[in-house]
């Protein structure tokens, strides 16, 4: 199989193939997550929950980022590698595009970052350093206690109308995926047909081109997960099992069902 890129995880959006994207932290999972046959691996600052055991990812740092994201690379050679910059990485385009370029060297293909149109000239910025982003709008964790707490965003009019001029604008600028994080189906379905850059969603609802899940959720691992978390080690005979059937029920459809998504 060959390595996914960019272009080709487009190609998939504009043939209406789903396509899985899972977060991994070190090599052996994600040597699992590649034979799998999962696209996108997320080096997720969920990290600082999942193994650090913080109650927030606000207190990852970037040198966390960077040796995670090494670990991953050397453990898998097909699947995309995105990784997220921290809390406090991106506050301005330089300090942006310095901790961008030491994920880059770590061995990240992309990297991700939470927020809005206010992103755009560090967008622009990555890109013409060679380096492509994923936009992140909806639910942004770090942000957590400016929403006051992980909820649902998007659901009056005004603030769904914002998160899709909000992702319009991180198109324009040049992003070149966007995950949308726990917002109504509807809403993120008419943010996936509006956008030609593939839309990833989690807790977004069936109608997204891709889905993400936190490993460690998708294994039963997680002592509290949320509503569009399903486990997929119920029923199955090994952690690869498990990968493989999540990856066939994203990529077929039945993931996420109306029970994993909000109204
Ligand atoms: N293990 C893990 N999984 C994740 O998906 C995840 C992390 N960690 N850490 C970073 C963020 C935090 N995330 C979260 C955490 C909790 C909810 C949650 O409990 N949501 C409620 C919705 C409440 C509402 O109705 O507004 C739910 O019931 O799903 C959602 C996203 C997603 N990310
Ligand atoms: C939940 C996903 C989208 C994420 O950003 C993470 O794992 O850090
Ligand atoms: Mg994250």
């Amino acid at each position: 199989m060959s390595k996914v890129n960019i272009l080709s995880l487009l190609a998939k959006k504009q043939n209406q193939q789903k396509f899985a994207m899972v977060t991994c932290y070190d090599a052996s999972f994600a040597q699992l997550v590649e034979k799998a046959g999962i696209d996108a691996i997320l080096v997720g600052d969920s990290l600082g929950m999942v193994l650090q055991g913080h109650d927030s990812t606000l207190p990852v740092a970037v040198s966390d980022m960077a040796y995670h994201t090494a670990c991953v690379s050397r453990g898998c050679h097909r699947p995309v590698i995105i990784s997220d910059m921290p809390f406090g990485s991106y506050n301005t385009t330089e300090q942006c595009l310095n901790n961008a370029t030491s994920l880059m060297r770590s061995g990240a293909h992309m990297v991700k970052l939470e927020g809005g149109s206010w992103l755009c000239d560090s967008i622009r910025q990555l890109n013409r350093a060679g380096i492509p982003v994923c936009g992140h709008l909806g639910l942004t964790p770090q942000s957590v206690n400016v929403l006051g707490g992980y909820r649902i965003q998007g659901r009056e009019d005004s603030q769904a109308k914002a998160i899709l001029d909000d992702a319009l604008a991180l198109e324009a600028a040049g992003a070149a995926l966007l995950v949308l994080e726990c917002v109504p189906r509807k809403l993120a379905a008419e943010i996936t047909s509006a956008l030609k850059i593939p839309v990833i969603g989690i807790g977004a609802g069936n109608e997204t081109d891709a889905q993400v899940l936190v490993l460690h959720d998708l294994l039963g691992i997680t002592e509290k997960t949320a509503r569009f978390v399903r486990n997929f080690a119920e029923g199955s005979s090994s952690i690869a099992d498990a990968l493989g059937r999540y990856n066939d029920a994203v990529v077929n459809g039945s993931f996420p069902a109306d029970e994993h998504s909000f109204d």
